[in-house]
């Protein structure tokens, strides 16, 4: 029992069966998955799929429904593992008229740091979000980008083990969305577990250990980069003619995706086979049904491509179920 104790404290978040039910529906329905420190763990879904609540769960700003949650070894209410916690929810409300510096100030007490820590500290966060030098002006006068900058700053100023971030790069330019992938590798070589929130799953795909698909409350698929995408390997290929003979002959080798016909001059077919050897398995196909190869082409399978298979082959809705004791 001790040894079991043991063990599970040293996860960064553990659900077990995750439910939250509002009005009768569980928008999150049985979740259940394990972050470990120094992980990045990207989690994605479509709108409303349920993200939020539970971040909202995991931060103990949400009563569950049912099931079982533990951050850091503790349960998320506990002060002692929130004070741990970073948080940059996406919607981030700044008091304006004060400046950077404040405003970290006043965070950095909230979370128990001493007036001789945040003095060191505060310049540090915000060399590392890229504001150095910029921390007495007003948060009144920040952009956009520098706003999300400073939050970013607040959720690592008092050195977290665990950090959410919903939404972090949303409203920076390239740069600054390379800067936050630095900063995100930075904080796993800290050992800190970092549970990221985003759409744009190309960051996702370049930054996260790995991930989990959910939509309707529910997770569809989690895993890392290579689990998830192993088995598929999307190929272009283009031909003179596409003809139903060749068609069916590609068909039997790949899941045949998509075809383009737009140019007379040729047609342009995307399959996902599963093995290496299955690409000169395509050419042959080709020659032998008569038509000309102008183009193979396998690609790097992404994330974004996982997404829109997973997301168009599930329902959209939950079914409505009974209300749990706590709502
Ligand atoms: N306090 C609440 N009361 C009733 N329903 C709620 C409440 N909070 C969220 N919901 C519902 O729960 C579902 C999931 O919402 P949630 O905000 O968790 O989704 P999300 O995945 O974060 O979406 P998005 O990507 O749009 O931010 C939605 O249908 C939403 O309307």
């Amino acid at each position: 029992m001790t040894q079991q104790r043991a063990t599970s404290s040293t996860a960064a978040i553990e659900t077990r069966e995750l439910q939250k039910v509002y009005r009768g529906r569980a928008v999150v329905d049985g979740l259940t998955l394990t972050v470990q420190p120094g992980e990045v763990f990207g989690f994605l879904g479509p709108n409303g799929a349920g993200k939020s609540t539970t971040v909202k769960m995991l931060l103990g700003l949400v009563h569950p429904s049912g099931g079982e949650v533990r951050v850091l070894g503790g349960h998320p209410s506990d002060p002692g593992v929130r004070s741990r916690l970073g948080f940059l929810p996406e919607q981030f409300r700044f008091q304006t008229w004060m400046t950077a510096e404040e405003f970290l100030r006043f965070h950095g007490r909230l979370a128990g740091l001493r007036a001789d820590e945040l003095r060191v500290r505060i310049p540090q966060v915000l060399e590392t979000v890229g504001l150095g030098g910029r921390g007495t002006e007003s948060l009144g006068g920040y952009s956009k980008g520098m706003l999300q900058r400073a939050g970013l700053a607040g959720a690592i100023l008092a050195r977290p083990q665990l950090v959410f971030l919903d939404e972090p790069t949303s409203a920076l330019d390239p740069i600054g969305r390379v800067e936050v992938r630095e900063i995100i590798e930075g904080l796993r070589a800290q050992g800190v577990a970092v549970f990221l929130n985003s759409h744009l799953l190309s960051e996702v795909e370049q930054v996260c250990d790995r991930v989990a698909f959910v939509k309707a409350g529910r997770v569809l698929r989690q895993g890392s980069m290579r689990e998830l995408m192993g088995d598929v390997l999307p190929v272009g290929v283009r031909v003179d003619r596409l003809t139903p003979p060749l068609l069916e002959a590609l068909a039997r080798i790949g899941e045949v995706r998509h075809t383009d016909t737009q140019n007379p001059e040729h047609t342009d077919i995307e399959l996902w086979v599963q093995r290496r050897e299955d690409v000169p398995a395509l050419a042959d196909a080709v020659h032998a049904q008569g038509a000309r190869l102008y183009a193979l082409t396998p690609r790097q399978p992404d994330l974004e491509t996982m997404f829109l298979e997973l997301m168009e082959g599930t329902p959209e809705t939950v079914a409505p179920r009974k209300e749990a004791a706590h709502v």
